[in-house]
């Protein structure tokens, strides 16, 4: 699977930036092994920010998707449910209304540090692919015509 032409937004939380900024790295190596441009890298004070910072990149013409990154760890309260939950929504409901992929990279909620330590790869990388996918897929969605028999688009 190649991204050519495929051109990402990167939107990463400074929030638990030990591990945010080595998803950060996994995700730029993944997209350019996968032959996509990541045109825009804005850092966000935490996962709760994110939904603007999205809505701004999928805004851009020459933005095709963005991709979250960010780690949500359990603290004492239910905060991280709230911060986790919401931002997932809401990144659901901007990739819908903009047409355009948004994809979770987002570890948590729930989490302890050492179980987000060990996502960091996993989330990164399975976030940037999902958006390559989502992209070339929905453009051959964009590209039918007439459907005489069965299409399967992969
Ligand atoms: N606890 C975590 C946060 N909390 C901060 C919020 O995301 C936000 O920055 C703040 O509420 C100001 O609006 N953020 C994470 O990314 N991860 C956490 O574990
Ligand atoms: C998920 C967070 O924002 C976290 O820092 C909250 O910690 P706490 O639940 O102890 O307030």
């Amino acid at each position: 699977m190649q991204g050519k032409s495929i051109r990402l937004g990167i939107v990463v939380a400074e929030f638990n930036y030990d591990i945010t900024q080595l998803m950060l790295q996994k995700a730029l190596s993944h997209a350019k092994f996968l032959n996509a441009e990541v045109k825009v890298v804005i850092k966000v004070p935490g996962t709760f920010d994110m939904p603007l910072a999205i809505k701004k990149l999928l805004e851009k013409d020459f933005i095709d998707a963005v991709v979250t990154l960010g780690a949500v760890i359990k603290g004492e309260t239910k905060h991280d449910e709230i911060v986790a939950s919401q931002t997932a929504r809401k990144i659901v409901d901007l990739s819908t209304e903009f047409n355009k992929p948004v994809t979770l990279g987002i570890i948590g909620h729930g989490a302890t540090h050492e179980q987000a330590v060990e996502r960091i790869e996993e989330y990164a990388t399975r976030a940037v692919e999902a958006a390559i996918k989502l992209v070339q897929r929905t453009r051959k969605i964009d590209e039918l015509k007439e459907v005489k028999e069965t299409v399967i688009i992969d």
